[in-house]
């Protein structure tokens, strides 16, 4: 039922980067860009790597996890597998200095990075609300 069906609802990965395999010919993948999805085009063994939150958190901001989504096509089955890169649980992860950013200037507090997981999976999937999570409130 791919109409009634979305696939997976928009999000931004919680992992540092994110590497996915895609079907060599069906379009499923979106990302988000400028407020519009736009369709990932598929190639012959493609290997996406997204960038994560934990990047945006420890490069204040400067990189920007993606929003993406992933959409159903009637009559096409579609196989993804996902591998996420997240650091130990125990690890805790804050903007790092050389990315020339004083703690003055931090948007994202320092977070344990199983709470940050854990706290981000209990939000329902909504784009990069779960991203509040980490972000120091102004
Ligand atoms: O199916 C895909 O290509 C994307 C899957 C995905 O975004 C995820 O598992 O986080
Ligand atoms: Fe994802």
């Amino acid at each position: 039922m791919p109409d009634k069906v979305l696939g997976k609802s928009p999000h931004s990965d919680t992992s540092t980067i994110t590497i996915l395999t895609q079907e060599d010919n069906v379009t499923g993948l979106q990302i988000r860009k400028e407020g519009e999805w736009v369709p990932v085009k598929p190639i012959p063994n493609p290997l996406v790597v997204n960038v994560g939150d934990v990047i945006v958190i420890w490069s204040n901001g400067k990189y920007k996890s993606i929003e993406h989504r992933a959409a159903t096509t009637e009559g096409q089955a579609r196989l993804s597998y996902a591998t996420f890169l997240v650091p130990h649980d125990d690890v805790e992860i804050e903007p790092f200095d050389h990315m020339d950013c004083p703690r003055s200037v931090w948007k994202y507090k320092k977070v344990r990075c199983g709470d940050y997981l854990r706290e981000s999976l209990k939000m329902k999937m909504d784009g990069k609300a779960h991203t509040q999570v980490a972000k120091i409130e102004t």
